[in-house]
């Protein structure tokens, strides 16, 4: 097989929308097809992949779980192995945590132990959402994991370096589309016309207020509209604006509360605009809760090892769809420090690389251990 590191550089050079996985899949089932079958179970799953290592005694099976997917973002990191897949990237690591599946893989293909060990390839995490559906699949029924694990690359951390916490770990999110309708016209005219370009301008004004207004202070909420919309041309008076975001809260009442606030905003922006709105919340993340048990016994396996640092983090705004295996399996997710300048969803992220082959021997040893027989 190839080294991590060019499997890492293939990766990256085919990042795709979730759901279109399509040359991931066959690159990661290429790779599987050399290794040694003997103990091995593969089953496709749409664009994702679930791969079992049969143990030797088997009384319970653990789950590693990768993402697939890539961003629509164009790359600007300079990399010689940069996307050929113009205006998608890797921008999230999951060209790294698909490479530490695999490392994983080829190591307990050879090295198996009493437990069953459970590969996850999952399409879709950055929208609309892979985790969901795949846990809800018969084939997942079947393999059914008795605990998972996951991680995530970590800008802000050195390589050498965990953050984990016991509970809460990542925030709900959901998407949020609104499309607000008026009546176009010439620019000239705007006493004839209802302009959603202002429209839309009050909407992302008015929408600032709810998290610093109506969230209790000691919860947390994000509202960020990362996309507008609207118009077709500098003198015509737009007919439609289309707002497009995300919305993270720490906890699941907040999210009911913002929606609904969110809602009454758009009925005053109608009222008052005499235009019609559509909203759409798209995909929504269930929180990652990390199973306090097992996740204290990994910090406490982490800090054995002298050449891990483990700190003990606090819960970020960002989501994963990880959150709903964890919602039926026991298991946690963690970071992985990758040192780099640029943070997630950014186009100049650079991981270092140095970075997976540490993941790699942390979590060999770490499924070693829970997966042998005392
Ligand atoms: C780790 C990470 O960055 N995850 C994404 C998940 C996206 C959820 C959904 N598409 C949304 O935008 O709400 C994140 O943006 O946190």
């Amino acid at each position: 097989m190839k080294s991590l590191l060019e499997i890492r550089k293939d990766l990256h050079r085919i990042p795709e929308p979730g759901f279109l996985e399509f040359k991931t899949q066959r690159y990661i089932l290429d790779l599987i097809s050399t290794l040694h079958q003997k103990n091995l179970e593969v089953h496709t799953w749409e664009t994702g992949i679930f791969v079992k290592v049969n143990g030797k005694n088997p009384s319970k099976t653990i789950a590693y779980r990768t993402d697939m997917d890539g961003l629509p973002i164009a790359e600007e990191t300079g990399y010689e192995f940069s996307s050929l897949h113009d205006g998608m990237m890797h921008a999230c690591g999951h060209d790294l945590h698909m490479t530490i599946a695999i490392g994983l893989l080829s190591h307990f293909v050879e090295n198996p132990i009493d437990d069953n060990l459970l590969f996850i390839f999952q399409p879709a995490e950055e929208g609309p959402g892979g985790a969901l559906p795949m846990r809800e699949s018969e084939l997942f029924q079947q393999l059914k994991p008795d605990m998972i694990t996951a991680l995530h690359i970590a800008p802000e951390y050195e390589v050498g370096t965990i953050a984990v916490k016991e509970g809460l770990l990542f925030a709900n999110t959901s998407e949020l589309f609104i499309d607000l309708i008026g009546k176009g016209g010439h620019a000239a005219y705007p006493h004839l016309s209802n302009d959603m370009v202002v429209a839309a301008s009050h909407l992302v004004t008015q929408v600032q207020t709810i998290v610093s207004r109506n969230i209790d202070p000691l919860d947390s909420a994000v509202i960020t509209i990362g996309k507008i919309t609207g118009g077709t041309k500098q003198n015509i008076i737009a007919e439609r604006a289309r707002l497009e975001g995300t919305i993270r809260t720490l906890s699941p009442e907040a999210m009911v509360k913002v929606k609904k606030r969110i809602e009454s905003l758009i009925e005053g922006i109608s009222s008052s605009f005499e235009c019609d709105a559509v909203i759409d919340y798209g995909s929504n993340y269930r929180q990652v809760d990390n199973e306090p048990e097992l996740t204290r016994e990994f910090i406490q396996f982490a800090q054995q090892n002298s050449k891990v640092k483990v700190i003990e983090c606090k819960e970020a705004m960002t989501g994963e769809d990880y959150g709903y295996f964890l919602e039926k399996v026991p298991g946690f997710m963690f970071w992985l420090g990758v040192d780099t300048a640029f943070g997630l969803h950014h186009s100049k992220l650079k991981p270092q690389e140095g970075a997976i082959q540490y993941a790699v021997d942390l979590l060999i040893q770490y499924l070693t251990f829970k997966g042998k027989h005392k």
